[in-house]
């Protein structure tokens, strides 16, 4: 029988990972589609992928265009694929048709959120709590390192070059109801699982001892690459080109590298994956050709609200709760803070 997920947001990481999830023949998807349902209903989505091949009109299993429409049943997994914008609607108020499901569902649904940022599972984790103290729905979550975009209207993905997919599971904090009774056997169990689904279905998936850490490595990258790129308006290559600009990236990393470092454990992993020297290895290995325009531009350039609050607002919280000063990120935060404040108020009852 086909395991049953539910994943919402058919962007570009969206599609590409709900198309591998189908391809692994062991589960069907309801895809929530809420701005592209025409478009994938009517024409399905064409792929153009190093990873995963060339296919057309790949359509999932069933289409919808409300996450009411999908809470017509339970889930094994939920893929949370859509932007994380907290200051439009938080992860828990989207999701609140399938949380209200929980307290009688007669499994658990395990939670995959495929976002930027850090902190972006707080939230849900604390929301979980409260739904179903004891119940074992794990919280996931994904760093997706892949250059995929949605072309054509939303008709196309294209993927190109490497594809990696860093799985984790998260503990919920210790004042919340459900960590006393919480396992990292099932958790565990849980994110084994799901990891065999998408690598059955041809994706790249690494299962990360500590998501934390994995979580703070790129948003490095997020919150230096992603905010200059959107800043300036310019691909990768371009903020590469320039010296001033290459050294902002380096010392904005440094910066969120000191916020990691005061608000992680000080474990072994720690210090080796987000070392002194990690800054300059970035800069070194980043392909300086590189046309590629981060996520965040994507959505600038299409007047959509951008990821500002999970990627810059998640450090500075992080940043504010240790005491560390954050002089650079707080000035990129205000200034991408008044765009974004554009961009919500323009996009209106145009729906997100
Ligand atoms: C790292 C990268 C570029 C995609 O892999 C990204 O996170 C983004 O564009 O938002």
């Amino acid at each position: 029988m086909s395991l049953d997920v539910c994943a919402i947001g058919l962007g570009a990481i969206g599609a590409l990972y709900a198309f591998a999830l189908e391809r692994s023949s062991r589960v069907r998807v309801t895809a929530v589609c809420r701005s592209n349902y025409d478009v994938v209903q009517e024409h399905g989505i064409d792929f153009v992928s190093d990873r995963l091949g060339t296919h057309a009109a790949w359509k999932p299993y069933r289409v919808v265009r409300t996450v009411e429409e999908a809470a017509d049943r339970d889930y094994v997994f939920v893929v949370c694929a859509f932007k994380c914008l907290p200051d439009v609607i938080t992860t828990p108020a989207l999701l609140t048709p399938i949380l209200a499901r929980l307290a009688t569902a007669s499994q658990p649904t395990a939670f995959v959120l495929l976002q930027n940022g850090v902190g972006i599972e707080d939230d849900l984790l604390a929301a979980l709590a409260e739904t179903k103290p004891g119940a074992d729905n794990v919280v996931i979550s994904g760093c997706a390192w892949v250059d995929a975009t949605a072309v054509d209207g939303g008709r196309k993905v294209t993927q190109f070059g490497n594809e990696r997919l860093v799985l984790g599971y998260h503990h919920p904090a210790a004042t919340l109801k459900t960590a006393a009774s919480f396992s990292d056997a099932r958790a565990h169990e849980v994110l084994d699982g799901f990891c065999g689904l998408l690598r059955a279905g041809g994706a790249n998936v690494e299962a990360a001892e500590d998501v934390d850490i994995a979580r703070w490595r790129k948003v490095l990258w997020n919150a230096s690459f992603s905010t200059l790129c959107t800043l300036a308006r310019v691909p990768v290559c371009a903020v590469l080109a320039n010296d001033s600009s290459c050294a902002a990236v380096a010392s904005i990393m440094r910066e969120v590298l000191s916020v990691a470092h005061a608000a992680l454990p000080p474990t072994q992993g720690l210090k080796e994956v987000l070392s002194d020297s990690v800054v300059n290895n970035i800069i070194e290995h980043e392909n300086h050709e590189s046309t590629f325009r981060p996520s965040m531009l994507v959505d600038l350039d299409a007047g959509r609200p951008m990821e500002v609050e999970a990627i810059v607002g998640g450090v500075l919280r992080r940043a504010r709760a240790h005491g560390v000063q954050t002089p650079q990120l707080d000035l990129i935060y205000a200034a991408l803070n008044v765009m974004q404040r554009e961009l919500i108020k323009r996009r209106g009852s145009a729906g997100l």
